[in-house]
């Protein structure tokens, strides 16, 4: 069954041709999501060229400037937009390279509805689009010395193409052997909790008596890679992200005893008697949240490492049943880069606005967004771009072939 395509950009200043202050000074998009306009403008000052965001209230007659969260598209020529879901926009930047061109502006997400209620304002938030089908991020928590870094590494080391570790920030000092953005960002606690204050951290805890925080780049940076994103935290931490939006994994692992955990800590020789005492006392309390909480989807027991390092393998679907060869990749595909943008069901067809431009496997490009996984305060994964050859007598997606 053929259906129409749905194209819902439209020019504002056809629109709204006078009596609206916009503050944009070139392109801009509207959509509309109920009652309101999201109106989404490239804002020039000389050399930069960004997007910035004003809604449109149309119950009440106003203009408001949001709270805009995350990182924001940068250097574009113009822009597509489209509505999907009734929550996000999907934008399209022209002119952007194939990793960078595919964002989506979240309207009335679980997140959005949770900023907006913490903060009383009217807030937006942008995700960036990752290509592929990357599973969703891992976390992993536990007392002290119980063994996380070790499985983390193991399977670090095996998997080195599937993983990518969210390098964490930290104030306590660094170990003889740790290195600054490798192990941790190590950082002065003024700094970070000015970072924490400017929402710039997905969760963070007080340790042990340091500060530890998962920063939004971090686990955005093992998501732009195409890896999935480990994430080595405390309970607390870990009770912090089962309440975000991110949409993870969560495994604890358990010691065998508490006299087995105290004395790895010991074998570990990194921390002093005092230090080891504190991670005991507050071992109790993790391990008790750990297999009580209802945080965790999996508990494993740490006792012989290979056999717990087997189980985890298990849990992430490597024990060899499931496929460790990379997906297909559509990561070199580019956009087109002046188009327009049709949607049908799940899939959206940008085909070029630059008439006679060559091969049409070029031209017409399908975003299948049928599978979108997390978003803000992340990414969005789970974008599958190909080339079509396009049936000139249809504009529907019925007539269309895949070539890649
Ligand atoms: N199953 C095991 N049996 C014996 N020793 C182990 C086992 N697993 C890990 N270890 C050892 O225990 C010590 C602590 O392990 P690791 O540093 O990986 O713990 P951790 O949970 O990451 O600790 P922290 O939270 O403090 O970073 C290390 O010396 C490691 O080699
Ligand atoms: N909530 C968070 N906890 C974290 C983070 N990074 C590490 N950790 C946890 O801290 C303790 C101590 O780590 P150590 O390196 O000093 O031994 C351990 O349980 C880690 O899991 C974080 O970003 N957030």
């Amino acid at each position: 069954m053929g259906e129409a395509p749905v194209f819902y950009v439209e020019n504002l200043k056809d629109r709204f041709s006078n009596g609206f202050n916009l503050r944009f000074k070139g392109f801009e998009t509207s959509i509309d999501v109920g009652d309101k306009t999201f109106v989404i403008g490239s804002s020039n000052n000389d050399s930069i060229s960004s997007i910035e965001v004003q809604i449109y209230d149309k119950s009440r007659g106003k203009w408001v400037i949001p709270t805009v969260l995350g990182t924001e598209p940068k250097r574009y020529e113009g822009h597509s937009a489209i509505l999907l879901n009734e929550d996000r926009i999907m934008v399209i930047t022209w002119g952007s390279t194939p990793d960078d061109c595919i964002w989506f502006l979240e309207v009335d997400t679980e997140y959005v509805k949770q900023q907006k209620k913490a903060s009383g304002t009217e807030v937006v938030a942008w995700s960036k689009g990752v290509r592929g089908d990357a599973d969703k991020p891992v976390v992993i928590s536990g007392p002290s010395g119980v063994g996380k870094g070790t499985l983390i590494n193991m399977l670090m080391k095996e998997f080195p193409t599937m993983f990518g570790f969210s390098v964490s920030h930290t104030t306590r000092a660094p170990r003889s052997m740790e290195k600054n953005g490798v192990h941790y960002h190590f950082t002065e606690r003024s700094i970070m909790e000015k970072d924490i204050k400017d929402g710039k951290f997905l969760e963070f805890a007080s340790v042990h008596g340091n500060l530890y925080g998962t920063s939004i780049e971090a686990v955005e940076a093992v998501a732009d890679s195409g890896k999935r994103c480990i994430l080595d935290i405390d309970v607390q931490g870990a009770k912090s992200v089962r309440a975000s939006s991110l949409d993870a994994a969560f495994i604890f692992i358990s010691p065998p005893s508490m006299a087995k955990l105290e004395e790895r800590l010991h074998l570990r020789g990194t921390e002093t008697e005092e230090q080891i005492q504190k991670r005991l006392r507050n071992a109790k309390a993790e391990i008790e949240q750990g297999k009580s909480s209802g945080i965790f989807d999996h508990i494993l027991c740490n006792d012989h490492l290979e056999k717990c390092y087997d189980d985890l393998k298990k849990l992430l679907g490597l024990d060899g049943t499931t496929s460790t060869n990379p997906k297909p990749s559509s990561k070199g595909i580019n956009l087109p880069s002046k188009h327009a943008v049709s949607k049908i069901n799940s899939k959206i067809l940008i085909k070029s606005e630059t008439p006679g431009s060559g091969n049409p496997s070029k031209n017409s490009i399908v975003l299948d967004v049928s599978l979108l996984k997390g978003g803000a305060p992340s990414r969005t994964r789970g974008l599958n771009v190909y080339a079509v050859d396009p049936n000139p007598f249809s504009d529907s997606l019925n007539g269309i072939h895949k070539l890649s």
